[in-house]
């Protein structure tokens, strides 16, 4: 049997995406089954590749304990590449929507949407869209650590958990290294697993970034770490909020900004690349 995706990204943090609006197209597999055919489509040799999934389905087609009983039409349902289930991911958000506006399933130019960490508020400028994050939850100090190194790191929950350390350099061949493994963190702080950035100052309201991603690995771009990211830099300069921060990620460029309630906007391109049928 074969069902329709789509591929898409947001600053080449890519996904598939799975639209299942009545929620019967995936609706007969049992979690470990849908964990496996999320592995088998985001296999980048053996699939179609990508980060994640995101799959589409109406609000009213899911259990409310997922949706927290939102009035919301459509339901993010996210899984990270291993198959694991993530509260939120914000690039995906901005895909979601950008599907939902090509297909015309919604054109507005503000969408709001149901996650496993709430409603999220989208709005399209013509080019970009900008997702209300919420806000950032600051829960004190931890420690990363690669190889021998250890650095100091900021736990952040934008509803998914995030360790951010400041670096003097995010070069491959320095301590961060190539990530090809999962950075070392405080497992009785993150019982869950923890997505961690790394961080160097660019300059002024100018970070990059690099992170690996829980369930994933390195990725080239995670939009919930990007809001946590401005928000630590934003608090270590001592800003005074509104303030807007440039985040450079290995696939591109978003904009954080810090608002006067709190909350975390998250700006950035969303691109739908390709739909097919697969009986993956
Ligand atoms: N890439 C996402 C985050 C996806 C979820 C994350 N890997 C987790 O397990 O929390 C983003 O853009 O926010």
């Amino acid at each position: 049997m074969t069902y329709p995706f789509l591929k898409g990204h947001g600053t080449e943090n890519d996904f598939v995406l799975l639209p299942d609006p009545d929620g019967t197209a995936h609706g007969d597999l049992a979690p470990d089954r849908m964990a496996a055919r999320v592995q088998a489509l985001c296999d980048r040799h053996a699939g179609i590749g990508g980060d994640g999934v995101l799959r589409l389905v109406r609000t009213s087609a899911v259990d409310p304990a997922e949706t927290g009983g939102s009035d919301a039409e459509w339901f993010m349902d996210y899984r990270n590449a291993d198959g694991s289930v993530a509260e939120m991911c914000g690039n995906g958000t901005r895909v979601f929507v950008q599907y939902l506006r090509e297909s015309g399933r919604d054109t507005g130019d503000r969408i709001t949407i149901a996650t496993r960490a709430g409603d999220k508020t989208l709005t399209f400028d013509g080019a970009d869209w900008t997702v209300d994050l919420g806000e950032a939850t600051l829960l004190g100090e931890t420690e990363v650590g690669v190889g021998h190194y250890t650095w100091p790191a900021q736990h952040v929950s934008m509803g998914n958990p995030h360790a951010i350390a400041f670096v003097d350099s995010l070069d491959p061949h320095g301590p961060v290294g190539s990530l090809l493994e999962a950075p070392d963190h405080d497992a009785a702080v993150y019982p869950e697993g923890v997505n961690v950035e790394f961080v160097a100052r660019v300059g002024e309201r100018h970070v990059a970034m690099r992170v690996h991603e829980r369930g994933v690995g390195e990725t080239r771009s995670c939009g919930t770490g990007a809001g946590a990211v401005g928000v630590a830099a934003m608090i270590g300069d001592g800003a005074i909020a509104p303030a807007t921060y440039v985040v450079d990620v290995p696939g591109g460029r978003l904009r954080v900004t810090w608002t006067t309630a709190g909350r975390v906007l998250l700006t950035g391109p969303a691109l739908i690349v390709a739909a097919g049928e697969t009986d993956l």
